[in-house]
């Protein structure tokens, strides 16, 4: 219903790199129509160019949108006032910049523009991102359920209740793919140092933390249940966890500091954004 909106309104987006054209792959996916699209970016792929074929608009005049996605680097988010003839009422802003606060967008897209906060992640690539989002006072609760219905062509969305909790959400789900990226990363390079061949380590690793994630979505049970069920009385695992759990230097440690350092800079990004 709401991508019918996109699709009837039109739909911007301004940077079309490895998040938002993981953004476009899912709306195309979801019926948009590449006619309804313009795409802004000023270093476009092939891709692109090959979808101007079917009949995407590749940075030509905007006049008018339902909604525009802002999917450029926080620094460079002053592009979006390129787009401020839209600003103002009619058109709904969706922005995806790390540490991009609703006050700083609204400055640059003119006072009265409804805008919503949203904060991705790349599994988005493939369906399988999560995205929290917030609006601020302009929105209705129809511009609420047409960001919605946007981002969840990739994904999960969830809504948080204040703007404050962008930061946070960015420090777990935002950069937490990295994290678990260098999960996998450094599960195999142990797996090495006791004797495995890389390839064999990498394949061991990669399917042991996309079975795990699969499990721990779909089962009923906790995490922290289904680490026991791995967990046998005086067995390996336990050996293992004693290191990985330990109170000073184990993982909650590091994990707690890398989502902190994580989250001040996405504070310090609004800071620069607000200058
Ligand atoms: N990559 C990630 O994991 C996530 C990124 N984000 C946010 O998404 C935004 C984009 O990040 P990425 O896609 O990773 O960056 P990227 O560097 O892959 O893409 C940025 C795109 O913007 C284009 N661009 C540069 N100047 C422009 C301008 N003046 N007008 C229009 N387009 C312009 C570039 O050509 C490029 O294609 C950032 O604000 C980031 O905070 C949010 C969640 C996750
Ligand atoms: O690293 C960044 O700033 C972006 C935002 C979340 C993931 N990537």
């Amino acid at each position: 219903m709401s991508l019918q909106k996109a699709n009837e309104g039109g739909l911007v987006l301004l940077g079309c790199g490895r998040m938002g054209s993981a953004l476009l792959k899912g709306w195309l996916e979801a019926g948009v129509d590449p006619k309804a699209v313009t795409v802004l970016d000023p270093h476009p792929g092939d891709w692109l160019k090959m979808l101007e074929g079917k009949g995407l608009r590749l940075n030509t005049p905007v006049a008018k949108a339902a909604v525009c996605v802002l999917a450029v680097k926080p620094q460079l988010i002053e592009a979006a006032g390129d787009l401020k003839a839209l600003g103002g009422g009619n058109t709904l802003f969706v922005s995806v910049a790390a540490g991009s606060t609703l006050a700083a967008l609204e400055a640059i897209l003119g006072a009265g523009t409804p805008v919503v906060r949203s904060m991705p992640n790349t599994p988005a690539a493939i369906g399988q991102g999560i995205t929290a989002l917030v609006g601020n006072a302009h929105c209705e609760a129809s511009d609420l359920d047409l960001a919605d219905q946007m981002l969840r062509a990739v994904g999960q969305t969830v809504r948080v209740e204040s703007e404050a909790q962008m930061d946070a959400v960015t420090g777990v789900s935002g950069s937490g793919p990295a994290y678990v990226f260098h999960l996998i990363e450094s599960l195999a390079a142990a797996g090495e140092v006791q004797g495995l061949k890389p390839d064999v380590a990498m394949k061991l690793a990669v399917a042991t933390v996309a079975g795990a994630g699969a499990l721990a979505q779909s089962s009923t049970e906790s995490a922290a249940q289904l680490r026991r069920n791995v967990t046998s009385p005086n067995g390996t695992t336990e050996a293992g966890l004693q290191v990985l759990m330990d109170d000073d230097k184990g993982l909650p440690v590091l994990m707690r500091q890398t989502v902190r350092a994580a989250t001040e800079r996405s504070k310090e990004l609004a800071k620069g954004a607000e200058g």
